[in-house]
């Protein structure tokens, strides 16, 4: 029986038709007997194979050892195998180095793991600004819905898909939480709580990956070499298993990562380069059920061709509960925990850069310890330089008193740590200017570090140098957070200018004495210059911490390490105005905003102030705004919720937009998330396309929330209409009201306009589609966009209007109508604006009309009272008269018969304010003209 039965299952594994489905009833059951069954099973397999090779059916033979029956008795046999490996990778996850570890002390990654940010979408596109920048226009109020995903949920498709995701990319900035996302992910499947029907799960770090660039592996190779339990087991067969492959830090990989070669590879053992192993694996030519998940930088993103990724996801790091989850969990001390998050809270800049949670961990660590030593009186760190130096100051204390025996009041500065610090910031200087994130030890040597003093060091500094091993011997190391990068390189360039007047910022470096004011002033401006020469914006953070070290009341923190330069005060002032003659030059809106953060860091806040205050007096719309205000104006509405009133001001305020520059700020102004402006009236400007354009790279970003915008009279042609279209076209959710009037759209934009209006997506609801025709005396509902002037009295929602004149005394008129209208008056006060019944003819209680339409006769309206008119046959006309008696306050409808007037309805009202005759329109076609008679 039982020979026969594994024969049968035999047969079904060698038939291609059998399906996967049928396979499912063979389950692994752990009974005694079961296991037995399970050997007796795994030695029948063999003699079976055995067989067919000696009947020289090698081919059934192959087929018969690699099917998943195989595969799966061994997964069952090899439990105990993978129990170890499960528990291994429970165990080097499960606790983090964070700090110094102090012993019996040690954080555990689900103690201090704090759900992230995850939202799906985005696209490979590689992002060239610079990371913190990014960061810091970031806000927590989506504008819209955004698709979230748990960290368990990563391969999980979100409805409306309809492939199996194979391939996630996920992106972040620098210490954003990938790692420990793709650990967190890891160590739940280890510990059985999450994704369990995966059955193998293999990460590996690519910083790990680099060190075998130059050997050569299969994949099952590459497997049983990070993960010699799977070695040990033997499983080699994967290809029916589910698995999942976690590449982390695509940015650090220095792998020749080659997607265009043409070395197909689908052979599990067969050798070849760990680069080409990798590549294959992702385009899905091996182990192609295999799911593949990717993290990186968001810079790196763009190495791995769009086509070969089915997902791409983005860590957007802690919202702000869980900012303050995070500090209460790393913080025990409730009370010091309070303290913490409601300083954070108070200062934006520092709450806005609490996203990323490495922020946090310096945060915490910095803002804990000045805590414990605080006198009464000392303020707690404000700028981005205090608390980097701060940081600096904590680390090295607790080096002092940990390492080297000493006492919390030694002098800080011991020689050699001065020269540690003074040779990382040379390493983090000379490595920021090539790019480079992670480095050698051929890099450390070449700064005069020596690995093994490095290696008491990453000890030592944990929580600034990171020195990691691969599985090989190769050591690779780097700043735990780039913005630590920077503030080392920024802290170097300015320790070798006060240590030897050498100025690093410039491209010819001699020696100058540092204390002449002239080279001083020199080394600030430079750097700026240097700064903004820079085409990626990749100096925006280092010269923040430049400039923010220039103030005394820092270099006093530094004491000991670094040389007060004299008359600070003075020189700072004349950085700071030197940084806003920048400002007003021709900077791009992001360099402008990082120069106000720079001002900042000079403790100059005198644009914003400046800003804020014409703001709070409500006259912005008079004063002509420089460019520098123009940031500080953005950086006001982006970063300190400018109040309601403020923001109302802002349509008159772009009124008077004129430059190139106003158009880019205002584009990024609509581009940030944290953007609100709704209304956007830039009318009679000398725009003309190039600025249109300018302004479309604003209107077409997702972020963009503006619902009306006015270009009236910008000298737009067919070229400016096209960006507007394809603006449209790619962000279509917001806009619902646009102005064009008075511009040259020629037939080629007026056409761009119609398509566009056709779309359903875009609800573009108001562009005029009333024809006036005849002497104006003629008006016919089109489908066409008809382009008026704007006019403060234009209906901006309903299709009607009003005529010129005001009805006064007794007047008496004819309208001859088809299609579906409403003939009446109106009193000026009826609303304009919105989809509202106070802009609604017959709806609201400032307008009496009569319903006309072809299908369904006469019916008057005022204030929603519907009084239908039962109109026999014989006197249905297509002439409307209206007689107006405005001092008795009544308005009467007639339908006009060839040979009398047939009294419909009359209104008793009472006129208050002045009354015009007007129309509204229901279908396009419909039409009203009025009489020549009519008086
Ligand atoms: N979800 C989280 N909960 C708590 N702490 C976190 C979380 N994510 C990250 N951290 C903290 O931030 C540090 C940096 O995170 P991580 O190394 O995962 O960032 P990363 O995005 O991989 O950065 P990089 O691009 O620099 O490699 C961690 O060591 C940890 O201290």
């Amino acid at each position: 029986m039982f020979v026969k039965d594994e024969l049968k299952k035999m047969q079904n594994d060698l038939n291609p038709d059998y399906s996967e489905c049928q396979r499912d009833e063979e389950e692994v059951l752990d009974s005694e007997e079961e296991k037995q069954r399970r050997s007796s099973r795994e030695a029948f397999l063999k003699l079976a194979v055995n067989f067919l090779r000696i009947m020289k059916q090698e081919e059934l033979a192959d087929c018969l050892q690699s099917s998943e029956r195989i595969s799966l008795h061994k997964f069952s046999l090899y439990r105990n195998e993978i129990n170890t490996f499960k528990c291994n990778l429970k165990k080097k996850f499960q606790c983090v180095s964070e700090g110094i570890a102090k012993p019996g002390n040690q954080t555990t990654l689900n103690e201090i793991y704090t759900e992230l940010y995850i939202t799906e979408g985005g696209t490979g596109v590689v992002n060239t600004e610079h990371e913190v920048r990014q960061i810091e226009t970031f806000s927590w109020k989506p504008n819209r819905p955004e698709t979230t995903i748990r960290c368990e949920d990563i391969f999980k498709a979100s409805t409306g898909r309809d492939k199996p995701i194979r391939t996630v990319l996920t992106k972040g900035v620098a210490g954003i939480g990938k790692t420990f996302l793709t650990q967190k992910f890891t160590s739940d499947w280890a510990e059985d709580k999450t994704n369990q029907d995966i059955q193998f799960m293999f990460p590996f770090p690519f910083r790990e990956l680099n060190s075998l660039r130059d050997r050569k592996f299969s994949l099952v190779g590459l497997i049983h070499h990070f993960f010699t339990e799977i070695k040990e087991a033997g499983i080699c067969h994967f290809k029916k298993f589910k698995v999942i492959f976690i590449f982390d830090g695509l940015d650090e990989c220095r792998l020749p990562l080659n997607f265009h070669i043409t070395e197909i590879l689908t052979d599990v053992t067969e050798s070849t380069s760990v680069d080409v192993l990798l590549t294959n694996l992702i385009k899905g030519n091996l182990l192609p059920s295999a799911h593949i998940w990717i993290t990186t930088r968001p810079a790196a993103a763009n190495q791995i061709p769009a086509e070969y990724i089915d997902m791409v996801t983005e860590i957007r790091g802690f919202t702000d509960p869980k900012k303050e989850e995070y500090f209460r969990k790393r913080l025990r001390d409730k009370e010091e925990a309070n303290t913490i998050i409601s300083h954070i809270k108070k200062l934006r800049s520092l709450h806005i850069m609490c996203h990323i949670p490495i922020f946090c961990l310096i945060t915490a660590t910095v803002l804990e310890s000045l805590l414990k030593t605080k006198q009464a009186g000392e303020k707690l760190p404000k700028t981005l330089t205090e608390m980097y130096i701060h940081f600096l100051v904590v680390q090295t204390k607790l080096k002092n008193i940990k390492y080297d025996g000493g006492a919390e009041t030694d002098p800080l500065w011991s020689p050699e740590s001065r020269k540690m610090i003074e040779a990382l910031g040379k390493l983090a200087f000379q490595e920021l200017q090539k790019g480079n994130l992670i480095f050698y030890e051929s890099d450390l040597t070449e700064c005069g570090i020596n690995v093994r003093e490095a290696s008491v060091y990453s000890g030592v500094f944990t929580q600034i140098f990171k020195e990691e091993r691969g599985v090989y011997q190769e050591k690779v190391f780097c700043f735990v957070h780039l913005s630590i990068q920077e503030f080392l390189a920024a802290l170097h360039v300015h320790l070798t200018f006060t240590n030897s007047g050498i100025n690093l910022m410039e491209e010819e470096q001699t020696a100058s004495v540092q204390t002449d004011k002239f080279s001083v002033r020199q080394f600030y401006q430079s750097a700026v210059d240097k700064a903004l020469q820079h085409p990626n914006g990749h100096l925006e953070l280092f010269l923040r911490f430049l400039l923010g070290l220039s103030l005394q009341t820092n270099q006093n923190l530094l004491q000991g390490l670094l040389k007060q330069i004299g008359n600070s005060s003075q020189i700072n002032q004349e950085t700071a105005q030197y940084v806003k003659k920048k400002m007003n030059g021709a900077l791009s809106p992001e360099k402008s905003i990082n120069l106000l953060h720079c001002l900042n860091e000079l403790n100059d806040d005198s644009i914003v102030k400046e800003v804020q205050h014409q703001l709070s007096l409500g006259q912005l719309s008079k004063v002509d705004l420089s460019p520098a205000q123009w940031s500080a104006l953005v950086f006001i509405l982006l970063k300190y919720s400018a109040s309601e009133a403020a923001l109302l001001q802002l349509p008159p305020v772009v009124k008077a937009c004129k430059k190139v520059q106003s158009c880019q700020t205002l584009s990024s102004i609509l581009s940030s998330q944290s953007s609100r402006l709704r209304e956007l009236d830039m009318s009679n400007n000398y725009l003309q396309d190039s600025r249109v354009k300018l302004l479309c790279v604003g209107l077409g970003n997702p972020h963009c929330v503006l619902e009306t915008l006015r270009l009236s009279g910008c000298q737009i042609t067919g070229t400016g209409f096209t960006s507007l279209a394809t603006a449209l076209r790619s962000n279509p959710s917001f806009l619902k009201e646009m102005d064009l009037s008075y511009n040259h759209p020629g037939d080629s934009g007026m056409k761009l306009l119609s398509a566009q209006q056709q779309d359903p997506h875009v609800k573009l609801d108001i562009l005029w589609n009333l024809k006036l025709s005849d002497n104006n005396k003629k008006v016919t509902q089109v489908k066409e966009d008809q382009l008026y002037p704007d006019h403060d009295l234009r209906f901006h929602h309903w299709p009607q209007l009003l005529c010129t004149n005001s009805l006064t005394g007794r007047c008496y008129w004819e309208v001859e109508w088809s299609g579906e209208v409403q003939i009446g008056v109106a009193c000026v006060g009826i609303g304009r604006k919105g989809d509202g019944d106070d802009s609604r003819f017959g709806r609201t209680d400032q307008s009496w009309s009569f319903y006309c339409s072809d299908d369904d006769g006469y019916f008057g309206n005022s204030n929603y009272a519907s009084i239908v008119i039962a109109v026999p046959s014989s006197i249905v006309s297509h002439k409307l008269a209206v007689y107006v008696d405005y001092p008795a306050g009544t308005v009467s409808f007639y339908s006009v018969l060839p040979d009398r007037l047939i009294h419909l309805h009359t209104f008793n009202t009472k006129f208050t304010e002045a009354l015009y005759a007007g129309f509204k329109f229901s279908t396009p076609g419909s039409t009203v003209s009025l009489c020549d008679d009519s008086e």
